[in-house]
């Protein structure tokens, strides 16, 4: 049942109390709740998604992570170093179904090199693709595109599964669309992929969106609304975690098995006990917060803002990473009516008119999201760059950056011009080397901690921006483009050496959302990361993290498919008592 007042609970005592119901915490929150002799309680700092029309809507999504969104923690970042000084707006899901109800809803799982990895980081196989395959069945399934359109030769069927969360071709054809394609079936240097979710992370497509019927599918939609009906799961909204509290020592180390909350700075706090465990999945920026706040974290910092450090973990709060985004545009000049949705955009009476449409039949415009196209293309192997600097990427069959078409102006930093029709091409460095942090600024758990995603910080950042930046160009300026594509248009447009174009970047570069890793998951005879190979917290008992803070790297994807694969498994793993700490203490 869905709650929105502590009092109303029918216990303060429940086998696994999880804080937080996004990406991580709702499939974690639906699939230990299929048990009906286990008990689940999630709490949630935001309201409900239910019934809301501006989260539904997938042609929406950028309206949804305004400085004023009623739906996000409104975050912003410290003044990035290398983007001259500037503050970036950090927003992060505040709802159920957390950041994947205000996400872009690409659905991109990532290359098996991306878990092969993982499996060599942590030195647990479980986590190499051979054996995570299930459970990316498990959890999504390819339903047709709201607008029909055949999937043929665009996607490999064999690579998709069976699970809850629906996943489909864009539901509102473009005319870039079919360029898109004809140019990677002519262009060498950007092959057309057979399908960016089969294994190979390398080419163009059109973007496989969680879209279904012409709605946004998110954590939410996919698991816990289906599950909240159950006697043994509850949900209680509009309340923020301030603390875990010390419960016990165990062998493993203090236990932590109490969570304390509160629906507002000045409300007083309640507690909730876990006999089981707490699962926490508040995300990458909150996740470590909580954990500081709880005395786990680096021990001389705590001791520096009063905190008494219960477990000394030095990397809580370290290694933030994040995929810098920037838009590139150009001009369209076709004469084709509705070339682009620039006019849409512009007027309010076809806004109206185009929900108007989807509210009656779930098609048009706004049943897709504001991209359409994608491509994840690797640097050259003998790219200057690798003279210095080893590879990022997590295997060949990981691009390093990545380009995503929209049939329109995408507003990321400078506002829409009042006239005339554009392309953007969305650019991103997918395998970024810098790292940055998230630390305390008081102890106060309602004031935001301090967020340093440290854009643009390595000499491989920077190289990585300026190339993607020149393989948009060259991609429309493949004579599939000609007559469509005028010239170059703003800020990167105007730049023209390497130079110019990474002064240019340092203006444009904003995030593409995807932080990760400030909790993250190390093998567990070695003395950093923050939770073992069960991701279960080191040095502690009771206390498990599932969201994308423990990711050992970011992904070279747009992450939240992987989130959900990396829920499945551990949600598994608990169901059959497999993880070696449950085991030890039976
Ligand atoms: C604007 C935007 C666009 C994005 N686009 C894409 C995309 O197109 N494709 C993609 O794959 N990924 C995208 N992402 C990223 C993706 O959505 C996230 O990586 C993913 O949702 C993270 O999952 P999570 O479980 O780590 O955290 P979240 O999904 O953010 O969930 C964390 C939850 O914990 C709650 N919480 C936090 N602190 C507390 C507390 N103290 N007490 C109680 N509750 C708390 C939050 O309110 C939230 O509901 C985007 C993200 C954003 C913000």
């Amino acid at each position: 049942a869905l709650y929105t007042d502590a009092a109303d609970l029918p216990t303060s005592t429940f086998d696994f109390v999880i804080v937080g119901a996004g990406a991580g915490g709702a499939v974690m929150a639906a699939r230990l709740s299929e048990n009906p002799s286990t008990s689940v309680l999630v709490i949630e700092a935001g309201p409900s998604d239910a019934g809301l029309l501006e989260i539904a809507v997938p042609f929406m999504a950028p309206e949804l992570t305004g400085p004023f969104s009623k739906w996000t923690w409104n975050f912003t970042t410290v003044p990035q170093a290398e983007l001259n000084n500037r503050t970036l707006a950090y927003a992060r899901g505040r709802i159920l179904g957390g950041s994947t109800s205000v996400n872009y809803m690409a659905h991109t799982r990532g290359s098996d090199d991306e878990y092969n990895l993982w499996a060599q980081l942590t030195g647990d196989e479980g986590w190499a693709w051979s054996n995570l395959e299930k459970f990316y069945f498990k959890s999504a399934r390819l339903v047709a595109a709201s607008n029909g359109r055949s999937s043929t030769g665009l996607v490999n069927p064999l690579a998709h599964g069976f699970g809850p969360v629906e996943v489909s071709l864009p539901g509102h054809t473009e005319p870039i669309d079919d360029r898109i394609l004809q140019t990677a079936r002519t262009v060498p240097e950007f092959p057309l992929a057979a399908d960016l979710n089969a294994g190979r992370n390398i080419g163009m497509a059109l973007m496989q969106s969680s879209v279904s019927g012409g709605r946004r599918v998110s954590s939410a939609t996919a698991y816990l609304h289906p599950a909240i009906s159950r006697p043994n799961l509850h949900v209680l909204i509009g309340n923020t975690v301030t603390k875990l509290v010390q419960t016990g020592n165990t062998t493993r180390g203090p236990e932590f098995k109490q969570v304390e909350f509160a629906p507002n700075s000045t409300a007083p706090c309640t507690s909730v006990k876990a006999t089981k465990e707490i699962i926490l999945s508040a995300g990458t920026i909150s996740t470590p917060q909580i954990l500081m706040l709880s005395g786990v974290g680096n021990a001389t910092e705590l001791s520096s803002f009063g905190i008494t450090p219960v477990v000394d973990l030095p990397d809580v709060g370290r290694n933030l990473q994040d995929q810098p985004l920037l838009a590139s545009y150009f001009r369209v000049i076709s004469n084709i009516s509705n070339a682009t949705y620039d006019a849409v955009e512009r007027s309010p009476e076809l806004k109206t008119a185009a929900l108007a449409q989807w509210n009656a039949t779930r098609t048009g415009l706004f049943s897709g999201g504001v991209v359409n196209g994608v491509g994840f293309l690797r640097l050259p192997a003998n790219s200057s760059i690798f003279q210095n600097i080893t590879d990022p990427a997590a295997g060949p069959n990981t691009g390093h950056i990545e380009m995503i078409f929209g049939d329109g102006y995408n507003a990321l930093v400078d506002p829409q011009p009042a006239t005339g029709n554009f392309l953007t091409v969305q650019l991103s460095v997918s395998t970024p080397t810098s790292l940055g942090s998230v630390t305390l600024n008081n102890t106060d758990p309602f004031t935001f901690p301090v967020i340093d995603p440290n854009f643009l910080g390595t000499p491989f950042d920077r190289f990585a921006v300026v190339e993607v930046v020149k393989a948009a160009r060259r991609f429309v300026s493949a004579p599939t483009w000609d007559g469509f594509i005028g010239d170059r248009f703003g800020v990167i447009g105007d730049a023209d050496t390497d130079e110019e174009i990474l002064d240019a970047c340092r203006k444009e570069v904003v995030t593409i959302w995807h932080p990760t890793s400030t909790a993250r998951m190390a093998a567990r005879d070695v003395p950093w990361g923050v939770v073992d190979p069960d991701l279960l917290v080191k040095g502690v008992s009771g206390l498990r993290i599932v969201d994308a803070s423990v990711f050992p790297r970011i992904p070279a994807v747009h992450p939240s498919a992987v989130i959900y694969i990396m829920a499945e498994r551990v949600a598994d793993l608990i169901q059959n008592v497999g993880t070696r700490a449950v085991r030890d203490e039976l």
